[in-house]
């Protein structure tokens, strides 16, 4: 049993979904489970703390109901906010979002010096370039996860179209979290085979739609709020691989510095997670559709950037 603590805020369905998660899998000795609801907070840490002792796993689950509970994690994952509803994009969430995570990163950085911090937030790139700018923490330690699901999706919808292949795909997004990712058909495979030998052109187009959609597809059929199975499991993917220092290569948002040749921008690009968080970022030969793309996602989060800085920052400033 390692001796790491992770915190989340945020224990709503993504947060309580991945505190099950790492509890019941003995993931780390300490969870630290924070909300500003204080009634739910207590009943998942009692929920989850049976969970676990049913599952005989060693971590020991807290509620914390004050800022200063809430310290000395390794890993601290944010899914604090409000999440979209049928009709709504994700962009929709900015401003309140904003609002939440400024607050939460201002609670935590004092207490968490050490912490790698995953956002989860909506809208995810943005989210992540708001707690960058909350915190001034360097970028290898405020990563945000989408990669992971988008891909996991991709992979999904491979294996629907094919019937085979299940457990053997491995499927490639990048790009923001928002409507204009970028799901790469060339780097996807399954067992090692491109898709391109497996599939049609049409089948490969409608399985990036069906991937580009995925999120949307779940609100639309939940109606009260979105996805948590596979994004509290993929984000248990980063945490495993930065508690372990793994260098696994994931897709990740993390903010670009010169890289693809953007600055000052966060999107989802392949990186290697290791106990320093995002300890390298991988530049992938795009092909010039593929970069076209990219720019064109890149471009969607630097709209909801400047409108964070022009309607939020610079309000913030004000006062
Ligand atoms: N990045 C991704 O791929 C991905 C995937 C799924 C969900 N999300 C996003 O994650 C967020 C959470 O989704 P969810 O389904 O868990 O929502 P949810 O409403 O079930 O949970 C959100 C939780 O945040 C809490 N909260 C709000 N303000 C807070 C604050 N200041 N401090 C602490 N806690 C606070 C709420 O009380 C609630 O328990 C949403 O923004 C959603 O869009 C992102
Ligand atoms: O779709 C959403 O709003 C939640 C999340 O980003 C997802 O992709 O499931």
């Amino acid at each position: 049993m390692n001796n790491k603590t992770v915190g989340i805020v945020g224990v709503g369905n993504v947060g309580a979904t991945l505190a099950f998660i790492l509890a019941t899998k003995n993931i780390c000795s300490t969870l630290l489970l924070k909300d500003v609801r204080e009634n739910i907070v207590q009943a998942m840490a009692l929920d989850i703390s049976q969970a676990t002792n049913a599952a005989k796993s060693k971590t020991i689950t807290k509620p914390c109901l004050k800022d200063e509970e809430f310290k000395n994690c390794d890993v601290i994952v944010i899914t604090a906010g409000i999440a979209r509803r049928p009709g709504m994009t994700r962009d929709d969430l900015l401003i309140t979002n904003a609002k939440i995570m400024t607050s939460v990163m201002n609670s935590i950085t004092k207490y968490n010096p050490n912490a790698i911090v995953i956002i989860v937030s909506n809208p995810l790139d943005a989210m992540v370039y708001a707690a960058l700018k909350a915190s001034n923490w360097n970028r290898n330690k405020i990563i945000g996860m989408a990669g992971i699901l988008d891909s996991a999706r991709m992979s999904y919808f491979i294996f629907e179209k094919l019937g085979y292949g299940q457990g053997q795909i491995e499927a490639s997004v990048m790009g923001g979290h928002g409507d204009s990712m970028v799901p790469l058909a060339d780097f996807s495979t399954v067992a090692g085979v491109k898709l391109n030998t497996l599939l049609s052109e049409e089948d490969i187009e409608d399985i990036i739609n069906k991937t580009k959609n995925g999120g949307a597809q779940i609100v639309k059929l939940l109606e009260t709020g979105s996805a948590y199975y596979a994004p509290a499991y993929s984000t248990s993917l980063m945490i495993e691989a930065i508690l372990e220092d793994k260098k696994k290569i994931y897709p990740c948002a993390v903010m670009l510095e010169g890289e693809y040749g953007y600055n000052n921008i966060v999107s989802g690009v392949p990186i290697m997670l290791g106990i320093n968080g995002a300890e390298k970022i991988i530049e992938l030969d795009l092909k010039d559709e593929q970069k076209i793309q990219f720019s064109k996602s890149v471009s969607s989060v630097q709209e909801l950037v400047d409108t964070l800085e022009k309607k939020f920052f610079e309000e913030k400033k004000a006062f």
